[in-house]
């Protein structure tokens, strides 16, 4: 296992920032950790990269304790902060090659920096003074600290804010491209991030884990319980008709001959439904299942 957390929580004064939570990651998910502001979503990253200590519970990394063992765990371990603490007034390849000493790259060093720079697309920029560099560049210089040692695991505290729509599809894709080799956890308010990036989602509310499935399991539960938007050409059928559709649980008129018909199972109500058309000589002009997106999963999960 890359990543276990057992019962863990954190509170700060009064709050419960992190209530109980416990989940795992299997070596090579690429997994989204989804939730609103607040949600605890930073707190529990920071414990896990051994930044913060646990109230409760336990968290560890490649099966090193956090607490416990906190230098195996950096050795394995790459973090891309939310506040991303870089030094302002040093330049690209100097802050890089001081976090390479800190992790005793030794004789690799020069070549490895070179690596990520190229990795991160940070050459054009890879001259200048980090405070110089615009937001979406600092945040690759965070992503190329965070894989300096090529570590097994990475967390990634919201990686993708700050960069514009053109930087956004290459982060994307150097974060896919990673998550081939490593077993990547991040964060994200954006539900399309998940979608591009992510086999598996963990949705945190309010310190607690509504929600953990691969993306098609969400995306199919929720799919089982949609509607099927169905348009007649004439004669049209009447409401009782579509009512004895096996499986129809509701239906509802849009206009015309186009109905909504909500079912428990859309995939046996498809079959019906074409079984209806066939026998009662209708004809079907259009057909779509409607699949909520992720974004809607999550608003449903987290209201
Ligand atoms: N150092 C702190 N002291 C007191 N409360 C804190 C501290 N850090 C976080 N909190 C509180 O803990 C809760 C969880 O915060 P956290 O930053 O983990 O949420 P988040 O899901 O990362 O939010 P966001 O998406 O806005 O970054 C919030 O209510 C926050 O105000």
């Amino acid at each position: 296992m890359s990543i276990t957390v057992t019962q863990l929580s954190k509170v700060y004064e009064e709050q419960r920032a992190v209530n109980d939570i416990s989940f795992s990651l299997n070596k090579g998910e690429v997994v989204g950790f989804l939730g609103p502001n607040g949600a605890g979503k930073s707190t529990t990253m920071k414990m896990i990269t051994g930044y913060l200590p646990p109230s409760g519970g336990n968290a560890s990394v490649c099966g090193y304790d956090v607490v416990t063992h906190p230098m195996e765990v950096r050795q394995r371990i790459g973090y891309l902060p939310e506040a991303n603490s870089l030094y302002k007034d040093m330049y690209v390849r100097e802050f890089l090659s001081f976090i390479a000493e800190v992790h005793k790259l030794g004789s690799n060093k020069e070549k490895r920096i070179s690596e990520v720079i190229a990795m991160t697309g940070l050459q054009p920029e890879s001259k200048k003074k980090i405070g110089q560099l615009s937001k979406g560049y600092q945040q690759r210089v965070g992503l190329a600290q965070a894989l300096i040692h090529d570590p097994e695991v990475l967390i990634l505290d919201e990686p993708t804010s700050g960069f514009d729509p053109n930087q956004l599809v290459d982060v994307r894709d150097l974060i896919r491209e990673l998550g081939k080799t490593k077993t990547i956890m991040l964060s994200t308010h954006i539900m399309q991030e998940v979608e591009a990036m992510c086999s598996r989602v963990i949705i945190i509310n309010k310190g607690n884990i509504i929600a953990d499935d691969s993306l098609q399991n969400l995306q199919q539960g929720d799919q089982q319980n949609g509607y099927i938007q169905v348009s007649f050409g004439a004669p049209l059928p009447a409401e009782a008709e579509l009512l004895q559709i096996p499986g129809v649980t509701r239906v509802k008129q849009q206009d015309g001959g186009t109905w909504q018909l909500f079912a428990a199972n859309l995939e046996d109500v498809r079959k019906n439904l074409l079984q209806f058309a066939l026998i009662s000589n209708r004809n079907i002009l259009s057909l779509q299942s409607n699949s909520q997106s992720l974004e809607s999963i999550f608003r449903e999960l987290t209201k």
